[in-house]
Parts: structure tokens; C-alpha cells; sequence
């Protein structure tokens, strides 16, 4: 198979889909791939390190998306690469399309067949997911306790205190894996954590983890509305998996922290989980003050510390892109239940239950496409 790797465009995006060593592997597999030329700069990879491991580098972007059989991204489709697609193209990437009727559509219209990183399953988890939620999980708590800092709107307080003066309040709504991310950093910085999850079993693996180091909470409106207000930093972490993001933080709630405080919504990418966070922001321009406290909404953290994420991101994509280049799409979707459940889109049609009832378009279920 043909596979073309991306340069991202979006702000800050520093992240590329694969790696040389990724590239090898796929190359050793017997396929071709083209890299866009500077596409893993931003990672710390030149283009002589994917030639050396068997890449071609295509400097013009219409000709790589021309010539490949599938697009390797990390990110969505930004406006100016709807027209780059073609028919029956494979795109395998995050999408995030519940919040996105503008970028579902074209993928429609372009009748891509588009692959989802983040609703890929395996043994109840989301094995594409899990790394860059490792990563935005911990960076929740950095940069929210930059944002606790005067200069940055914050009220001006220490995440871990001091001797004699109380450390921070930290509140997680959502106790998956950018949850218990952030609940370990929030803990190794020394603050007092809450974490607040729906499920019991969820709770009761973090209360054994922690080892009371962290109070768990059940999730209903009352103890959220409770736990927010004793919040400094209050990070969003739920999921239900490819729709979008329950609002579950309201504004009546935000409106009774106090000044200062600081939210990160780390779910802004399935359209966010607090009512006030009423953008996506980006990392050239992070945050904005609503009610007094700081927002922080940006939908590719992960983009940030490109040099970890994007090897942690070839470790989980590289063994599925090997399946689909392998044994071609349908076969690959066939032979993996879990890997069928990344698809999202195919040749016009919606093929993911959460984005379909999203945008309120008719479903065509994956076993219908796979028969
Ligand atoms: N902004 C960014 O750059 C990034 C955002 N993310 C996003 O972070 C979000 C969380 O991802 P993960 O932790 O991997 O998901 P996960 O599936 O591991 O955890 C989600 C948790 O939310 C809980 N939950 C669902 N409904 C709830 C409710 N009503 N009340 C309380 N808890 C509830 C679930 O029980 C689960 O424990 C996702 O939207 C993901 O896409 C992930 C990586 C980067
Ligand atoms: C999960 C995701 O959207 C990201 O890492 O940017």
C-alpha cells in the first residue's frame, strides 16, 4: 500500500503520525511510504532520518494526498485539506467528528473512508486514545498550575503548598486515563485531589491505587456542584466514547469558584464538559476569563511535547496501520472487531453511532459495510 504522512497544520501542532522507526516497519512490510517534507521536524525528525529509514519526502502536499492510498495524521482535517482528499481514500487519525458537523460532512462529500483513532477498541480500552490521554492527563496539571500563577490570571497559589500553608484543591471530573494522569502528577506535586467518576469499579481502582491519597467521589450533579466550588484547579477528563462530551460542570456551577480559579477542560476535544468553555483555544493564545476564573481549552495538548507524544503515538498506531496496509482495509476491519469500531465514515456514509446521532444523520452500522 501507498501511505502518505502529513505535515499538521493546525496551531502548534508539532506532532507527525509516524516516526522513521514506524516508517521502517512498514517499509521492511514491503509498502511505500511518502513523508510531506519537514513533516517530523517539529518532533526532532529530519527528513534524512525517514529517507534513511526507507521514506520518500514529497515536498508538494496535493501530490502526497495524489499518490496515497491512505493519510496518516494525527489531527483532524483542517478547511484547507477537505479538498485534498480523494474517493475511497483512507484517513487514519484522530477525528473527533460528534462536535464537527462541518468536517463530517466533507469527509462525506469526499467519500473518505475514515479511520478513527480514538474510538478503536481493545479489551474495553481505547488503545489509541490511552498514550496521548497519558499525556494530556499529566499536562493538566502543569499547565494548570502555571495558570494558578498571578501573571497568568491565577489566583497566585501553590499547587503543593508549603509547610504551614495549605496546598490546592485539585478536582477531576472524570477518573479514566487523562484522570488518573492527572491525579498522580496533582499528588507528586502535593496537592489535595478529588476525582469524581460515574462508575464504582472506576473508583474503587483509584481509591486502591492511591491509597487514600486521593478522595473519589460519585458523579451526580450535587457532589459536582459541591466539588466545584472548593475547586482551584477543576480539570474536565470525562468520555463516552465518539459522542460528545456530557456538559456535566453547568455555568451556575463555574460562577461559584472563586476568582482566580482555574479550569483545564481536557474533554474540549469531544466539545467539552463545562458549560463556560465556550471556544476552543489554541496554544499560541491557551486561556480566557470568564466569571473570574481561567479557562484553558486547547484541543491538541499532547501537540506541545511533540517529541514524547508523537513516539508514544507510533508505539499504539504502528501494529493497526501494519494490519490495514497489510490486508487492505475491509479485511483488516474484519479480522479485528475492536479495529472496526475506528470507523467512522465510508464512502458518504456515517458508520459510528455517536456521530450520527450528533448531527442527526442515518447510521449504517459497520457489520452492514463489512457483509
Ligand atoms: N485536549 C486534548 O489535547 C486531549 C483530550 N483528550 C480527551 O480527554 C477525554 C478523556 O479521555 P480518557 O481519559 O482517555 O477517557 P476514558 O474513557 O479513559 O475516561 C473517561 C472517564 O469518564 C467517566 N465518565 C463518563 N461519564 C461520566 C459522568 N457522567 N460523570 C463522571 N464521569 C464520567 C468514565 O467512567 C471514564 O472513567 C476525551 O475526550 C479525550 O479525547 C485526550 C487526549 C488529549
Ligand atoms: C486525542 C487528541 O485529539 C490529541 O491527542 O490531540
Amino acid at each position: 500500500m501507498i501511505i502518505g504522512v502529513a505535515k499538521e497544520i493546525k496551531n502548534n501542532e508539532n506532532r507527525v503520525a509516524l516516526t522513521p522507526a514506524g516508517t521502517e516497519t512498514l517499509k521492511k512490510a514491503g509498502h511505500t511510504v511518502l513523508v510531506e517534507q519537514s513533516a517530523g521536524i517539529g518532533s526532532g525528525f529530519s527528513d534524512e532520518s525517514y529517507v534513511k529509514a526507507g521514506a520518500q519526502i514529497i515536498a508538494d502536499k496535493k501530490a502526497l494526498f495524489d499518490k496515497s492510498e491512505m493519510i496518516m495524521k494525527v489531527k483532524e482535517p483542517l478547511a484547507p485539506e477537505y479538498d485534498l482528499f480523494h474517493e475511497g481514500q483512507i484517513l487514519f487519525t484522530y477525528l473527533h467528528l460528534a462536535p464537527e458537523p462541518e468536517l463530517t460532512q466533507a469527509l462525506l462529500t469526499k467519500k473518505v473512508i475514515g479511520i478513527a483513532y480514538e474510538t478503536i477498541e481493545r479489551n474495553h480500552t481505547l488503545p489509541l486514545l490511552t498514550p496521548m490521554s497519558e499525556v494530556a492527563g499529566r499536562m493538566a496539571v502543569q499547565v494548570g498550575a502555571h495558570c494558578l500563577e498571578k501573571p497568568f490570571g491565577g489566583k497566585g497559589i501553590l499547587l503543593g503548598g508549603v509547610p504551614g500553608v495549605e496546598p490546592a484543591q485539585v478536582v477531576i471530573v472524570g477518573g479514566g486515563v487523562v484522570g488518573a494522569n492527572a491525579a498522580k502528577m496533582a499528588v507528586g506535586m502535593g496537592a489535595r485531589v478529588a476525582v469524581i467518576d460515574k462508575s464504582v469499579e472506576r473508583l474503587t481502582y483509584l481509591d486502591d491505587i492511591f491509597g487514600g491519597r486521593v478522595t473519589t467521589v460519585m458523579s451526580n450533579s450535587y457532589n459536582i456542584a459541591n466539588w466545584v466550588k472548593k475547586a482551584d484547579l477543576l480539570i474536565g477528563a470525562v468520555l463516552l466514547p465518539g459522542a460528545k462530551a456530557p456538559k456535566l460542570v453547568t455555568e451556575e456551577m463555574v460562577k461559584t469558584m472563586e476568582p482566580g480559579s482555574v479550569i483545564v477542560d481536557v474533554a474540549i476535544d469531544q466539545g467539552g464538559s463545562v458549560e463556560t468553555i465556550d471556544r476552543v483555544t489554541t496554544h499560541s493564545d491557551p486561556t480566557y476569563v470568564k466569571y473570574g476564573v481561567v479557562h484553558y481549552s486547547v484541543a491538541n495538548m499532547p501537540g506541545a511535547v511533540a517529541r514524547t507524544s508523537t513516539l508514544a503515538l507510533t508505539n499504539a498506531t504502528i501494529e493497526y496501520a501494519l494490519q490495514i496496509a497489510d490486508k487492505g482495509w475491509k479485511e483488516a476491519l474484519r479480522a479485528d472487531a475492536g479495529l472496526a469500531k475506528g470507523l467512522n465514515v465510508y464512502y458518504g456514509k456515517v458508520t459510528f453511532k455517536g456521530v450520527a446521532e450528533a448531527h442527526n444523520l442515518p447510521l449504517t452500522t459497520v457489520e452492514e459495510v463489512l457483509a
